[in-house]
Parts: C-alpha cells; structure tokens; sequence
C-alpha cells in the first residue's frame, strides 16, 4: 500500500466537528486587525506571529495553552473583525479540503466594545455565509454549521445555550462548553443541558481533555452530551488488556463521538507524542472516533495536516481516513438526510476513487 501524501490527503474530502474560531485566526489577519485598535502583540511578523502561537500554546498544560486565546479574542469584538474572521475561517477550510465544518466560538467573549450577544451571532453568521459562498464559486464547496460554546467558569450558560436554540435555523446547529476544565465540572451547567434536551437541541461538551474519567461521565450519565470534546482520556478506563470498564463500554456501545484532536492533546499534556496518541488504541477498539484541528493557530495545523501525521504514525491508508471522514459526517448536529447526502454524494465517491 502507498502512503496518502500530504497533498493527496488535502484534496480529499474531510470532515471537521471540533474546531475553534478565535482559535484559528490568519497570523496576518491578527497583525491588521490589532494594528487598527492598538493591541499590542508579541511578535510583529505573520510567520513570527505563527510561531509564537504554537511555542506559547506548547505548554504542557491547559491552562497555559488557553492564554493564548487573549489575543485572538481580544481583536475579535467588532461586527466587522467577526465576519472577516469567519469568512476567513470558511474560506481556509475549504482550500483545505474540508466539505462540511462545525466551528465554534464563545459569543459572551466578544462583548468588550459594545456588541450584544446576537449582534455577536449575526456577525459570524453573516462571515460563514460570505467565506462558503466564495468558495463555492471557487469550486472548493463547503458547509460550515456553527456551535455556541459558553465558557464553563463564567455563569452565561442558561442564556447561551437559548441563543443556540434561538439560531438553530439559522446556521446555529448546536451547544458546546468549554474553558479549563479541572474545578469546572459539567454539572454546574445543568440547567443549560436540561433546557436543550427538552428543547430536542443537540450539544458536545468538553470533557476527558484535562481531567478524567469523571468529567466524561457526568458529561454522558448526568448532562445528556451527544458528544465528546476530546473525550481522550477515556482510555483511562480501558485496561492493559483491552477489557473495557463499564463507563468505555458505554460510550463504545452507545456509539458516542469521540473528537479527539491530536496536536492539540500532545500540547497541553492530554497525550505523550502523536506515536503515543490512544486514537491508535482507540480506532482498534473502533470507538466512533474522529479527528479534529481544534485550534489551528495554536497548533500550526490544517485537518489534512492532522491526517498525515496519523498517516505517518501509525501507518494508515485511505479506508482509514475515509472511515474517520465517515463517521464524523455521521456525528454531525445537521439533519440526518444531509448528512447522508454527504455521505453517499461526496465522500464515498471521492475515497472510491482515490482507493482504485
Ligand atoms: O481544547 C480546548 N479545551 C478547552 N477549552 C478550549 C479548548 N480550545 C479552545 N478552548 C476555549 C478557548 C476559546 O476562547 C473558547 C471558545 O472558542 O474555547
Ligand atoms: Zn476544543
């Protein structure tokens, strides 16, 4: 079997569930829009900006790795920085191959200058559309669907998770919390998760990044998560044999989503090396496993980029790209008949192809 190379894997379809708007910035794109309100940066070129992102981000720790996003966020709080961010975000994905994305942003984070949470909404809203439809016309056809995140420290998940109910027909297709999550568990946002349940609304939570098993499980048995942000350490409860405990053999059973994303991991410590990454153990095991960027920016990467690393470590071809191409479209918050023609019009066609 040949190896897929990097370019062959950006030409094929992909798809994307976890992935952080104010996490994927342009480095150029930061250095313009910093320069236009005075922030200062730490670097002064776009190649000088991209590297510090990823040496800050390199930190071994979550925490650390979230203060990065000061600078991101600290740009993005105006109507005119959001849609730019987002019809960029948009438009890379798409030169990258990916057909159909679910990015996500913190609204409660881009207040500083006045806008209001749905003016926050619109104005992301508004850059996706513009951003897939340009690549569209460009032949690279995307879908890009958006995911509200509140941040799980603050205390504006009940009015988050009703503004993601309030846009669900318009581009918003699910809830999402995020932020450090030892000392933050998902139980203190309860009341949000019970609102979308009963509001028949779809939602990921991140959990098992940089705290354990019981994060993972009040995320399933007590909030309700169709899916799992990260998710990684689950294999916490997988043992050296390959026997699972009762709470791997639910999530297995239960088919839930694992977005795990590699680079991300190995920066704040969730993982070892990319060698080491458990989706090896965990695609073994075929848990319903994807394969995510996360944060671009932080990490220096593209999905195609986190494909031929795996490609590289642990020696997989097309069937397994297609299969995590697969199932991701198959976890996906859109409706299951556009997910299907997805599916069965895009993705298989083009793996087809690319395996005869
Ligand atoms: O991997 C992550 N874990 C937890 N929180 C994260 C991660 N990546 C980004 N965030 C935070 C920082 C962003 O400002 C926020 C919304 O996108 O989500
Ligand atoms: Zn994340």
């Amino acid at each position: 079997m040949v190896a897929p190379t990097y370019d062959e894997i950006r030409r094929a379809p992909k798809a994307l569930l976890h992935d952080h708007l104010d996490g994927g910035l342009r480095p150029a794109t930061i250095l313009d829009l910093a320069a236009g309100i005075g922030h200062e940066l730490p670097a002064a070129t776009p190649e000088g900006l991209g590297e510090w992102f990823v040496a800050a981000a390199d930190s071994g720790s979550l925490e650390r790795y979230l203060e990065t996003f000061a600078h991101t966020v600290a740009v993005m709080q105006t109507r005119e920085a959001l849609v730019r961010v987002a019809r960029e975000c948009a438009l890379d994905l798409a030169a990258d191959g990916v057909v159909y994305a679910e990015v996500r942003f913190a609204p409660e984070q881009h207040l500083a200058q006045g806008l209001v949470l749905t003016e926050v909404v619109e104005a992301v809203l508004d850059g996706f559309r513009e951003g897939a439809a340009e690549a569209a016309a460009a032949g690279t056809p995307i879908r890009v669907g958006t995911l509200l995140t509140a941040m799980r420290h603050a205390a504006r998940s009940m009015e988050i998770a009703e503004l993601s109910v309030q846009y669900r027909d318009a581009g918003v297709v699910g809830f999402d919390i995020a932020g450090a999550e030892a000392g933050y568990p998902p139980t203190r946002h309860l009341d949000a998760f019970e609102y979308l349940q009963r509001e028949n609304s779809h939602f990921t939570i991140h959990a098992g990044e940089a705290f354990g098993l019981p994060s993972i499980w009040q995320a399933i048995q007590w909030c309700g998560a169709d899916r799992l942000g990260h998710g990684v350490r689950i294999v916490d409860d997988i043992a050296a044999d390959n026997s699972l405990g009762r709470l791997a053999a639910y999530v297995r059973d239960k088919r839930i989503p694992l977005e795990l994303c590699p680079s991300s991991n190995v920066q704040t410590g969730a993982a070892a090396s990319i060698r080491e990454h458990p989706i090896g153990l965990l695609r073994d095991l075929r848990f319903r496993v994807t394969v995510n960027t996360d944060n671009r920016l932080m990490s220096g990467t593209s999905m195609s980029r986190e494909m031929a690393l795996l490609v590289e470590a642990f020696g997989y071809g097309w069937s397994e790209l297609q299969w995590f191409t697969v199932n991701a479209m198959k976890s996906a918050f859109i409706p299951f008949d556009e997910r299907l023609a997805l599916i069965n019009d895009v993705i298989k066609p083009a793996y087809a192809k690319l395996m005869s």
